[in-house]
């Protein structure tokens, strides 16, 4: 096996075809570091347990259904904890920051890796970092004990705070190096982990002993390669909160009809899998289906159906779906976008209330009674719920035992129900989106047996595998089942 270096990505190539995209380590750049034996030798906890250490050459597969002569293909290193670190737990001055948008188990994440640090590898130097990437160097930081973190968990938000924008590399790489930090954990969604590449590879330019480590927030799902994001199925159940209302609103009026618009700006996951929990809902809408209102297959004619049919019905939209009709009719408005330079969207949800109004109380003279719910912020200021706090705390340990063994630029990341370390860059590439050739969304069409919105030409044209490759309808998660694309919890 030969190693070689691209675009600092280090690449190792094995028989019949198998890759493993690793991850950097310290060494790479700062020759003859001191190792140290692993703390958790002598840790009661955990020196009984048989092959408590990972071995040097696990690595997990990307792909898990093969066929017998298909090549091995990507595979990332395991993560777990190693027979020798590459810090003594005096050494270390860690910090945490946590940066985007809020997300259920932020603050079990916190909590989390304070505890690993103390409890596992005897770090007692742990700082907070405030108010997002600014706050390395705009704000004061604070010390973090298990003490003071121990019941944050219960807590939605983050004990931290964050922001949007801000990201100054200089500034930040400055104040990691002013307060002796060599250990950064960076908690964040995919704009967050785009700062954390450039933070590593400034860190690493300027050669210091320091290493970044990343672990991805975000409700909407919207990280590539990792299973599900944690708080995601906090965001999903708490949904159903607002599912339940809009059904309860539908089912009690004549040709009652409940909107609920649910966070996802370009992903709709969310959406989709709140669908799918819910039952009641009759159609489901995602930035990744464009949807028409009107004639043959449109959205009207499936709710005048639903309605003569059942008497009520409910939509689910994400807040990313449609805007594109949106901006037809709204060419003039301005495009703005938040602090970190996402764009700003406009409101789905209140603008297809108002066109089935329009169309069935104006157009058809057909009463009808329609409810819009929008949860959005509720779904995601909640504390993580129980499998979340788990799979929170499984993310901070390995992310933990990753930096304590060396790694750094890297992601810690479950892949197929597998704890890994991924590189920044496989991470950042591109984003994770419902790709509507995939079976998931086919389980949904045929659940809600709402309209699939494709043209008879689409469907021939992906049938033919003709269709052009848009990110619509390809995807690397070509049968979620084969990714592992949230298929954590199924069979
Ligand atoms: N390309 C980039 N390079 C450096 N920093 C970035 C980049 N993109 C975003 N950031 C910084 O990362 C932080 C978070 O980014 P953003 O607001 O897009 O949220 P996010 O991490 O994507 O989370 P989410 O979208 O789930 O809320 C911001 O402080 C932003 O300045
Ligand atoms: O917190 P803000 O800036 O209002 O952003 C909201 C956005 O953040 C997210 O929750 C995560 O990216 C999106 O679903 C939503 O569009
Ligand atoms: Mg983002």
């Amino acid at each position: 096996m030969g190693i070689e270096s691209k675009y600092q990505m280090k690449v190792v190539e094995g028989d019949n075809g198998y890759v493993l995209e690793d991850v950097p380590h310290l060494t790479d750049y700062i020759p003859h570091l001191p190792t140290y034996d692993n703390p958790l030798q002598s840790n009661p906890a955990y020196s009984v347990v048989k092959q408590y250490f990972v071995d040097m050459d696990d690595t997990v597969p990307q792909k898990i259904v093969v066929h017998k002569d298909s090549p091995r293909g990507l595979h990332f290193r395991r993560a777990g904890p190693r027979q020798k670190v590459y810090f003594s737990s005096d050494d270390v001055r860690a910090c945490i920051v946590t940066c985007g948008g809020l997300c259920p188990g932020l603050n079990t994440v916190i909590r989390e890796i304070v505890h690993s640090l103390d409890y596992m590898y005897g770090v007692d130097k742990v700082l907070g970092i405030e108010g997002g990437y600014r706050g390395f160097y705009a704000k004061n930081t604070i010390n973090l004990t298990p003490k003071l973190v121990d019941d944050i968990h219960k807590r939605g938000g983050t004990i931290l705070g964050t922001s949007r924008g801000g990201h100054d590399t200089t500034k930040i790489v400055d104040s990691i190096q002013d307060h002796g930090i060599n250990q950064v954990y960076i908690i964040g969604g995919d704009g967050t982990q785009k700062g954390a590449a450039v933070i590593y590879e400034e860190i690493r330019r300027r050669g210091l002993k320091v290493v970044v480590a990343g672990i991805p927030k975000t409700i909407d799902n919207d990280i590539p390669v990792i299973d599900k994001s944690f708080g995601f199925d906090t965001a999903v159940e708490e949904a159903q909160r607002a599912i339940n209302a809009a059904h309860v609103e539908a089912q009690s009026a004549e040709n009652g009809i409940g909107v609920v618009k649910l966070m996802g700006r370009y992903s709709g996951f969310i959406a989709m899998y709140a669908t799918l929990a819910s039952r009641d809902v009759d159609c489901c809408l995602i930035p990744e289906s464009p949807f028409y209102l009107e004639g043959s297959g449109g959205l009207f004619e499936f709710v005048k159906k639903s309605l003569r049919e059942d008497g009520h019905m409910v939509i689910v939209i994400a807040e990313g779906a449609g805007q594109e009709l949106l901006a037809e009719e709204n060419s003039h408005a301005r495009s703005e976008q938040d602090a970190s330079g996402n764009k700003l969207l406009q409101d789905v949800g209140l603008w297809v209330s108002q066109k089935i109004r329009d169309h069935f109380e104006k157009k058809l003279k057909m009463p009808i009674t329609l409810k819009y719910i929008d949860p959005t912020y509720m779904i995601r200021a909640v504390p993580s719920n129980a499998s979340d706090n788990v799979y929170c705390t499984i993310l901070a340990q390995s992310c933990v035992h990753g930096a304590m063994a060396g790694y750094t630029g890297f992601t810690s990341g479950v892949v197929n129900g597998r704890q890994t370390y991924i590189p920044f860059n496989r991470i950042t590439e591109k984003q994770n989106k419902v790709v509507i050739t995939d079976r998931m969304w086919a389980r949904l069409l045929s659940s809600t047996n709402q309209p699939s919105f494709l043209s008879t030409k689409d469907i021939v044209e992906v049938q033919k595998g003709q269709h052009p490759p848009t990110q619509l309808l390809d995807g690397d998660n070509n049968d979620s089942e084969t990714s592992g694309k949230q298929n954590t919890s199924m069979a």
